[in-house]
């Protein structure tokens, strides 16, 4: 095993800017669309990380070229085939997006992924695909592995979708549905989280060209082409989280160039986030610009919309002055690790008291002391770890090579923000 990270203790305030790389979810949206379009694409800046190199390697697999070209990559759709197999890696985008394509090739295609993958939910989207007439052999398991038995050709139609552990079920199949013969309508049963992330499929798709539609009950979307489209990706908000955080934990100022003026991204709340948290937050033609006080307040928030954001601010929670409740977010138990109890873990070897809700977390703030954390696989519980680091002097991650989930350089842009080598 390799050494734990000591996370850097600031004993100054920061004052940093911090440019960063290209949207996950964004990245993985326009490879899925690029693959199965009508010409070829071009996606400027995207991400280059695990989950995004392990979406390219999957449709790769099922015969589309992907090439890069500088720091873009060139996306040419070919006819899907099988047999494939497809790595899902613990990438929740490549285990939702993924199968609705691979229903549209000729050919066996496989699926399997990290041991954690096994556990992650995914019947929601198993069972929908069947409802659209493909043909996926029931394992008795949710989730991989499981084989998709493509015939060149999806009927579709009505589908009772239930979305309620993932909204990545829904993403997965709206995004491939108007190459399904009669499109999609999709009836949606339970809840659905975060809501951003279904609004930036839809866009998405819009900006494809690809007719989707609000309905009572769901959505709809019209079989017919996607259209070709270049795109540059927006950078990634929910992972500038933890740097902007850093300027709440040390009374500093951390601004992240590039922030998009109009976004579907998650990441647009931690303006209003950081502010109920005692920041002051300024947009500008620099960017965003989080500076802090030195003190935090405490946040009572439901955070089912903006999920991925939790580690990072139940950090912040616990240095705060008072108590935090975090509410609305019961399915993070099914992410890289139930996220609520490693949270409650993690945030009570460092001093608070932490309460597990159904769907949430109570979070009381204790004397701080300096503890070996573990990032569990989980690249946001090593950003999280990196927060309280900032804070306690002592603290050291383990396995934080995690951080190749979504940005393997985390480690050395944090030094860099606090002007320290790695
Ligand atoms: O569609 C997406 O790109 C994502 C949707 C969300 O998933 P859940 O709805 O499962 O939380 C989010 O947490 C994940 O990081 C990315
Ligand atoms: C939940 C996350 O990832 P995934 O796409 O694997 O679900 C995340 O990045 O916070």
């Amino acid at each position: 095993m390799t050494e734990a990270w000591p996370a850097p203790h600031a004993p100054s305030p920061v004052d940093a800017v911090v440019p960063l790389p290209g949207s996950k979810s964004i990245t993985a949206r326009a490879l899925v669309l690029a693959a199965i379009a009508d010409g070829p694409s071009r996606l400027v800046r995207p991400l280059r990380a695990r989950d995004t190199d392990l979406m390219a390697a999957g449709l790769r697999a099922l015969g589309v070229a992907i090439d890069p070209e500088d720091d873009d990559l060139l996306v040419s759709p070919a006819p899907l085939r099988g047999p494939a197999h497809v790595d899902v890696g613990l990438a929740g985008t490549v285990l939702r997006f993924l199968p609705p394509v691979a229903a549209l090739a000729t050919g066996e295609v496989t699926f399997d992924g990290d041991a954690r993958m096994r556990e992650r939910p995914n019947a929601g989207l198993l069972n929908g695909l069947r409802d659209l007439g493909v043909d996926i052999p029931d394992t008795g398991r949710g989730s991989v592995p499981f084989t998709v038995r493509g015939t060149g050709r999806v009927p579709g139609g009505h589908a009772v979708v239930d979305a309620s552990d993932s909204s990545q079920v829904l993403s997965g199949l709206l995004l491939a549905a108007a190459r399904f013969d009669a499109g999609a309508d999709l009836e949606l049963t339970g809840g659905l989280p975060s809501m951003p992330h279904v609004e930036m499929t839809v866009t998405t798709l819009r900006e494809h060209g690809v007719d989707v539609t609000a309905t009572d009950r769901g959505w709809r979307v019209s079989p017919g082409p996607i259209r070709a489209l270049d795109r540059t990706i927006e950078p990634d908000l929910s992972n500038a989280a933890p740097f902007l955080a850093a300027a709440l934990v040390t009374g500093g100022r951390v601004t992240v160039p590039d922030w998009p003026a109009v976004t579907t991204q998650p990441g647009a709340q931690l303006d209003r986030l950081f502010a109920a948290m005692g920041a002051a937050v300024e947009r500008t033609a620099a960017g965003l610009t989080v500076t802090g006080t030195g003190s935090i307040a405490p946040l009572v928030a439901d955070l089912g919309e903006v999920g991925e954001l939790t580690p990072v601010l139940a950090a912040l929670c616990a240095l705060a002055d008072g108590r935090s409740e975090l509410t609305g977010i019961g399915h993070l138990r099914g992410h890289e690790t139930d996220r609520l109890q490693a949270l409650e873990e993690v945030l009570t070897a460092v001093g608070a008291r932490v309460r597990q809700l159904p769907d949430g977390l109570v979070i009381e703030p204790g004397p701080p002391r300096p503890a070996v954390l573990d990032s569990y696989a989980d690249h946001r519980m090593v950003h999280a770890a990196a927060v309280l680091g900032l804070a306690i002097d002592g603290v050291r991650v383990t396995g934080a090579g995690a951080v190749t989930k979504t940005l393997p350089d985390f480690r050395e842009r944090w030094a860099a923000m606090l002007g320290s080598p790695s």
